[in-house]
């Protein structure tokens, strides 16, 4: 690769190494698997997802950081040398990085995460913060005096902030994002239809039926799981309805969190959103009208950015740019030195 300057979305559910000049050069699932008996690693990322719930009882197969903290120190220090490595493992000159980390996880945790990416090869390390980092990538200005806000729902958390001259004004962040959705749907197939399934049967409901608003269609998904009343396959037939009720509680523990940060925003600010209003990135923000029912309970006009996705990890790696604005004194960078 030719750019030595990479930034990174550690992300609960997926990592993204990202290069300004190229892209996504990496994303895969923040999963490690490892042996129970000797801990030793036998698979990362995408190999170690396809293992997820299928693994024989010899392994383990670990989410480092699912709820949106590291859980386990050791795993996520392996996955970010393995895809350290992977990116970059053959180039001589050593890269600057900067790196987007849970926004729930602490000083300690983020130091061990800068220490495993100076361990892994590179040469500087940069810390940025998640709602800064959505904001560059959507291609919002944050430069100027004027407020904009952003709505980051990712698998973990969901982060929320007003942004103004390069820095946060007001923030929240709440451990409800996509990964909660895939449980609860995962409690309702089992309470209404005592159906057993798993996490990755959950995402595909989600993604296919689920909605944070009242769908226009009669959308409707084919669910196979393992009765537990038989204990023998089973496939039924499920509604977005049903999914929509299911899923309601973390959606709404969504739009108060949103609520919550316009309501502790400087009313100059507010003006400013509401006529610029809101951008939602990260996959959570794909969930089909969550957008429309923002705009609904907010009264600001939310968008969903281009490839929200991506949004983050774009972030990080636009970041080097912006290093001198950032650092020049201004509060609240979200970017820190190492
Ligand atoms: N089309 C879709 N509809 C609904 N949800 C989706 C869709 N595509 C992806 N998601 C969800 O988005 C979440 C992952 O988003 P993202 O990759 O932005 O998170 P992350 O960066 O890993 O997590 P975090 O920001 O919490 O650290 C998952 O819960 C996934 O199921």
């Amino acid at each position: 690769m030719s750019s030595m300057d990479i930034g990174i979305d550690l992300g609960t559910t997926t990592v993204i190494i990202y290069c300004k000049d190229e892209g996504a050069v990496l994303s895969e699932p923040s999963v490690v698997a490892v042996k129970r008996k000797t801990e030793e690693v036998v698979a990362v990322g995408e190999e170690a997802y396809k293992m997820l719930g299928k693994a024989p009882d010899r392994l383990e197969v670990i989410k480092p950081m699912s709820d949106g903290v590291i859980s386990d120190y050791s795993a996520t220090e392996v996955m970010i040398k393995f895809f350290l490595q992977k990116v970059f493992g053959g180039s001589i000159l050593k890269p600057r990085v900067c790196l987007c980390v849970p926004s729930q996880i602490t000083g300690v945790e983020s130091r061990a995460v800068v220490d495993s990416a100076v361990s892994a090869g590179a040469r500087k390390v940069y810390l940025i913060e998640e709602p800064v980092a959505a904001a560059l990538g959507a291609g919002l200005d944050i430069t100027h005096p004027n407020g904009t806000m952003i709505v980051d729902v990712g698998g973990g958390t969901t982060d929320i902030a007003v942004l103004s001259l390069n820095g946060i004004v007001t923030k929240h962040s709440i451990k409800v994002a996509g990964n909660k959705l895939d449980d609860m749907i995962i409690k309702h197939m089992k309470d209404f239809h005592s159906l057993l399934i798993g996490e990755q049967t959950a995402r595909q409901i989600k993604t296919e039926v689920g909605c944070a608003y009242p769908r226009e269609d009669d959308k409707e998904v084919l669910v196979r799981g393992r009765n537990l009343l038989t204990g023998l396959p089973q496939q039924i037939t499920v509604g977005w309805k049903e999914i929509y009720g299911a899923i309601k509680d973390p959606i709404d523990e969504i739009v108060h969190a949103a609520q919550q940060v316009i309501e502790r925003t400087p009313p100059e600010l507010v003006g400013d959103v509401f006529e610029n209003g809101m951008v939602l990135t990260g996959g959570g923000s794909l969930l089909h009208g969550l957008d429309t029912l923002l705009t609904e309970k907010t009264r600001i006009q939310a968008r969903i950015a281009d490839d929200p996705i991506h949004c983050v990890a774009r972030g990080t790696s636009m970041a080097f740019d912006y290093l001198d604005k950032l650092y020049d004194g201004f509060v609240d960078t979200g970017i820190k030195m190492k």
